[in-house]
């Protein structure tokens, strides 16, 4: 870690992608030719608003990602760390080495499974937090939404229609001041109904008084969770390296 003014980018890449399918953790899929690991870690690589990056991955499969890491050559690799059972207990494992390592100012956390994060949503999570503790990363939701009820023969009946404009998709990065976080995840161990499957969740449930912003994310920034999506994200991955800008278009950069 380099010093305790740093931001850094916790990329979680703990998980076994057992919803993708594929055999083998989805990380290691190869889209367009380079791993998703790699492309997800190369977004914060290239992010001027990051210092230093910190990949939490699987027990099993420290040795290949970093072989992967090392093979792509990336200069701000602050660590690669065994993850845990759940997402939760990555990030938990995350705070631990950050703290070991001196600590930090800013930390992001990012979902490995989502490999094109734009720079402009990495440079805005990273700037709200000069003035807010934590920052939320939304997208509008554009399906029509319902709640689900017993149908009393086995299967479901459609309830109430929620009202969608009220209603938005959380993605990653989430921004925190890292002594929020921490204290938070200090505060959640005591817990023993504690469950979340993100990390601004945490925040708002043990720090309520945390000043969270909300930022806008971006429909490029996809979470590749099944089959479809590691279809697609390799599509995508084609067309951004045809670009040869980083940039996808339509995002704003
Ligand atoms: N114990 C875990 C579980 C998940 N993750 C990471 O959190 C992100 C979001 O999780 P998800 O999409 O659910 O990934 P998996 O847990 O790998 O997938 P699945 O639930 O289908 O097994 C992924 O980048 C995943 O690697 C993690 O670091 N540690
Ligand atoms: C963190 C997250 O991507 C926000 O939408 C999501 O909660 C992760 O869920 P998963 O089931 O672990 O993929």
């Amino acid at each position: 870690m380099r010093g305790s003014n740093d931001t850094v980018a916790v990329v979680l890449a703990g998980g076994i992608g057992s919803r993708a399918g594929l055999g083998h953790p989805k990380q290691f899929a190869v889209l367009a030719g380079r791993t998703l690991l790699e492309r997800t870690v190369a977004r914060f690589e290239r992010s001027e608003a990051v210092d230093g990056i910190l990949v939490l991955i699987a027990p099993d499969h420290i040795d290949r990602a970093e072989r992967i890491l090392k093979e792509a050559g990336f200069a701000k690799i602050a660590g690669v760390v065994p993850g845990g059972e759940q997402r939760s207990d990555s990030t938990r494992a995350a705070l631990d080495r950050i703290a070991a390592d001196g600590g930090a100012a800013k930390v992001l956390v990012h979902d490995a499974a989502r490999p094109f994060v734009p720079d402009r949503v990495i440079r805005e999570a990273v700037g709200a937090l000069d003035d807010r503790d934590a920052v939320n990363v939304v997208d509008p939701v554009t399906d029509t939404l319902v709640t689900v009820r017993d149908d009393g023969e086995g299967g479901e009946a459609p309830a109430e229609v929620v009202d969608r404009s009220a209603v938005r998709r959380v993605q990653t990065p989430q921004g925190f001041r890292f002594p929020v976080l921490a204290e938070a995840y200090r505060l959640a161990a005591g817990d023993p109904d504690f469950r979340a499957t993100d990390d601004c969740s945490v925040v708002m449930r043990y720090l309520p008084e945390a000043r969270i912003a909300v930022i806008a994310g971006d429909p490029w920034n996809m979470k590749v969770t099944g089959p479809a999506d590691v279809l697609v994200a390799d599509l995508i991955a084609a067309r951004l390296d045809e670009t040869g800008t980083g940039a996808l278009g339509g995002e704003s950069e």
